[in-house]
């Protein structure tokens, strides 16, 4: 069964307070959620696998940690992914950078695809999917379906904020697929909204409301 990581970080918490609150306008709201991307990403990155390297020091010679070169792509769900980009970028400069475009339809609340390019070596990849809300689940769900069809084995959801129907519904559909998130929430509103959430993470990073 899945794993469900809940970051309890007070840095995480703290900014997470600040992205939350409606007053938060679209420039801060963007440099917090890169932030905690970031941070968030270090936690997730904990397991990465190490192998020993000969090297000289000014004082002698020493075998130390490297990591072992495992091959890693981070995959935004289109649009407010992307805003998680870069602060996993920060840490983990190398990683190659995939796109899924979902949207979710308002009316049935179900996940349309509109874009896909990843990289050619699907398979040999380990990836890290990230949206900043797992609501009803459907979005992640359709992007973690699209990432196996193409070949993925290895891959971490992460988020910053998820409702107990979204974790539910992922973590039952993708039980290898474990889900690393800021904040578990109350539940979804009748429009699908986490609460209380955020508001539409999408709308608050590119300021299109
Ligand atoms: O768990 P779900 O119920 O599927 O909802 C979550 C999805 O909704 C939002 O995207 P949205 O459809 O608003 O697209 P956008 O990022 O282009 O704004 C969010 O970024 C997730 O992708
Ligand atoms: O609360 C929510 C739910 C889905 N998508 C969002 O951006 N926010
Ligand atoms: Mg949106």
């Amino acid at each position: 069964m899945a794993k469900v990581h809940v970051f309890d970080h007070p840095l995480i918490q703290h900014k997470l307070t600040y992205i939350r609150d409606k007053n938060t306008g679209t420039k801060e709201f963007r440099e917090l959620v890169d932030e905690v991307a970031t941070l968030m990403a270090y936690e997730i990155t904990r397991e990465l696998p190490l192998m020993e390297k000969e090297i000289d020091t000014p004082v002698c010679k020493a075998t130390s940690n490297v990591l072992a070169g495992k091959k890693l792509g981070i995959v935004p769900i289109l649009r407010a992914g992307i805003g998680m980009v870069e602060g996993i970028l920060n840490l983990i400069p190398a990683a190659k950078v995939g796109h899924i475009g979902l949207y979710r339809d308002p009316e049935t609340l179900l996940p349309v695809e509109y874009y896909i390019k990843l990289p050619s070596d699907v398979s040999e990849r380990h990836f890290i999917l990230v949206d900043p809300m797992l609501a009803t689940g459907g979005s992640a769900i359709a992007a973690t379906d699209s990432l196996k069809k193409r070949g993925a084995k290895n891959i971490q959801f992460m988020c910053l904020i998820a409702a107990p129907e979204g974790v539910k519904a992922f973590t039952e559909a993708h039980p290898d697929v474990d889900v690393y998130i800021a904040a578990l929430d109350e539940k979804l509103d009748e429009k699908g909204y986490i609460v209380p959430g955020l508001g539409d993470a999408g709308d608050r990073l590119f300021g299109t409301k």
